[in-house]
């Protein structure tokens, strides 16, 4: 294996296999025993997409809200799940499919348009030009402050999607998307996510589906894949310590490298990660 592979896999804590049953109850036990350690905290929030990776993590955390009501009487355990369209969303229907099955306590919905639209404005007005790219990440950025603020408001903590197949090439918005107070995905690869979620009982659509951030308008439902120049087959191969070609294992370990300022808080002087 590659040095750095080698590397990787122990720091994204990726495992080659995984027991699927085994799996799913211990990330649902971590979300509950977060919980129960601060005892203020009464909800657990996360935006819901249509995607794989928040049908799977909003699927545990609704699983671990029961359990807790069941286990502790207390019927002010929730899950709120948030849908966060920009405008109109072209697949809102699978957003409100994933709602469905698992069966969220609360919904709400905050229409991120009106403020990123301005956030926008506001700055371009500095004579500066926003690309349509970068106008994405203010996306990714209001839905972040749409959830802290409800969690804000109910006792809660943000749930994030981050998982080992997303988080080796960095490709999430810093503070966006990136920005959570707990991650029970992490240290799965994609096709795991997917396992889960059909172990679950979930809807195929929702775990068969093409990965996309979808925050482009010039480019609307890019998939991850063109994106990033390289598919989640090889990057789970990668990550699951198999031999993946060296061109495809020297793009990776770039998106890696390039991005490590994510895996890391604020530099500080202090710090050694970026010398
Ligand atoms: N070396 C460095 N040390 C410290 N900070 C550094 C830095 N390089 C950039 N930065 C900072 O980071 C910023 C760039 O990072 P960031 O703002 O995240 O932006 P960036 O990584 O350029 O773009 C985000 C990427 O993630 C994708 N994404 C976003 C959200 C969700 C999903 C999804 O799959 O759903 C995917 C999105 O499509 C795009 O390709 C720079 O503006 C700068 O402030
Ligand atoms: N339109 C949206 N509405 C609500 N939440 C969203 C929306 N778009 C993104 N998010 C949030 O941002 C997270 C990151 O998006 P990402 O695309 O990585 O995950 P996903 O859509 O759940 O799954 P996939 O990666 O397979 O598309 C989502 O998991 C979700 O919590
Ligand atoms: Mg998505």
């Amino acid at each position: 294996m590659r040095e750095l592979q080698k590397q990787i896999i122990e720091t994204l804590h990726a495992q080659p296999t995984i027991d699927v049953q085994a799996e799913i109850k211990r990330r649902v036990e971590f979300l509950k025993d977060y919980m129960k350690r601060y005892s203020f905290m009464k909800t657990y929030v996360l935006g819901i997409s249509g995607g794989q990776d928040s049908s799977l993590a909003g699927t545990l955390a609704e699983k671990a809200m029961t359990e807790l009501r069941a286990e502790t009487g207390d019927a002010s355990y929730k899950f709120v799940a948030v849908r966060l369209p920009y405008g109109e969303q072209a697949d809102e229907a699978d957003a409100m499919q994933a709602i469905d099955f698992m069966q969220a306590d609360e919904v709400m919905r905050v229409n991120i348009k009106p403020s990123v639209d301005a956030m926008y404005e506001a700055v371009e007005a500095n004579d500066l030009t926003i690309s349509d790219f970068n106008k994405g990440n203010i996306k990714a950025r209001a839905r972040m402050i749409a959830q802290y603020a409800i969690a804000g408001a109910r006792n809660g903590a943000v749930i994030g999607t981050d998982h080992a197949a997303e988080a080796i090439t960095g490709f999430y918005t810093k503070y966006g998307d990136g920005g959570a107070d707990l991650t029970p995905l992490t240290g799965l690869n994609k096709h795991q996510g997917a396992a889960m979620l059909r172990e679950l009982g979930a809807p195929a659509k929702l775990y068969e589906k093409v990965p996309t951030a979808d925050l482009e308008e010039d480019r609307p439902a890019l998939a991850d894949e063109v994106a990033l120049g390289v598919t989640y087959a090889n990057i789970d191969d990668y990550l699951s310590g198999k031999a993946v070609p060296d061109d495809v294992a020297t793009k990776i370990e770039n998106w890696y490298k390039k991005t490590e300022h994510k895996r890391h808080m604020p530099a500080t002087l202090y710090d050694s990660f970026w010398r």
